[in-house]
């Protein structure tokens, strides 16, 4: 049985937590949220079998088998950056926030410090393993097309270029690196981040944003080339209902990286 901590516990944290009640392997003992979320994530945990003890922190003795980061990128700095260097294994899904400049060293020394690991989770989009693999042989050019629906766009830079509201057709609010990418539009460059991580980087990592009246879904596209040859990748996320800025397939990914921590057989 491996357990697990768990950094946040909102749209995706449920999910996860959710999907995880009956697996017999893994069992999240405790999530950490802030003081202000405390007694909404009690009410939202109440119902659980085995309702995980919120906290505010990792005690100073605990020795959690995993800790999983579903928060945000304040909660890097805050708990994964500490908890990496007293030698608990980390999973991460705000991979965005690798974008700032020095974090990714940062956390590469926490974690050597600590003698573990940290693991970035491909999270909303696929084909991560073969855009890593892709890097071996040496690749030519990535290009992340990112297209969500108008309104997922709102508190963002997109409300300059376009009127979200009144939207006719689906408009490119967004166009350059991944870098910038993620300074103008940090909630949502998760994405962008893991593909640059696992490819070419932040500067050669081209990325189009979309704004789409017409899309019920976050579309994510990939097309890569290099010396392996090509791919084109179409994921069509599902958004959550608790929060339609998140795919549904974050979740998923969380619960399987978890999975293949404690099952016999990782795929
Ligand atoms: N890698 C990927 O493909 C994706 C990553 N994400 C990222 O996952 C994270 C969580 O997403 P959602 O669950 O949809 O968000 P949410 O807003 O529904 O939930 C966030 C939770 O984290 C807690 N929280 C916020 N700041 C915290 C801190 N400093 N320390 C501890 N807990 C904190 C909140 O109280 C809440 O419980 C976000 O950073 C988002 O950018 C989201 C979608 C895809
Ligand atoms: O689709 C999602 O879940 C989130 C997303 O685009 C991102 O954070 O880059």
């Amino acid at each position: 049985m491996l357990h697990i901590t768990m950094i946040g516990s909102g749209a995706i944290g449920v999910g996860v937590l959710e999907l995880l009640e009956n697996d017999p392997q893994l069992c999240v003992d405790a999530v950490i949220v802030p003081e202000a979320s405390q007694e909404l994530v009690r009410q939202r945990l109440a119902g659980f079998r085995k309702a995980p003890a919120v906290l505010t922190a990792l005690p100073a003795e605990a020795r959690p088998d995993l800790l999983v980061e579903c928060a945000g990128h304040r909660a890097i700095e805050q708990h994964v950056l500490p908890a990496l260097a007293r030698g608990i294994p980390c999973l991460v899904v705000s991979v965005g926030a690798l974008s700032e400049p020095g974090l990714v060293e940062r956390l590469e020394a926490a974690a050597e410090l600590g003698g573990t690991r940290i693991e970035l989770l491909p999270g909303a989009i696929g084909g991560i393993d073969a855009l890593s693999a892709a890097k071996v042989g040496g690749l030519e050019s990535v290009l992340y097309t990112g297209r969500k629906p108008a309104r997922a766009w709102l508190g963002t830079p997109g409300e300059q270029v376009c009127d979200l509201e009144h939207l006719g057709e689906a408009t490119v609010i967004f166009e350059g690196s991944a870098r910038e990418a993620a300074r103008l539009y940090p909630k949502n460059a998760n994405v962008a981040a893991t593909l640059s991580l696992a490819g070419l980087g932040l500067d050669r990592t081209l990325v189009r944003l979309i704004a789409d009246p017409h899309s019920h879904e976050n579309v994510h596209q990939v097309e890569a080339s290099g010396a392996f040859g090509g791919f084109e990748l179409t994921l069509r996320g599902k958004p959550l209902a608790a929060n339609p800025k998140t795919s549904a397939l974050t979740v998923y990914s969380v619960v399987r990286a978890l999975g293949n921590h404690a099952h016999a057989i990782s795929i």
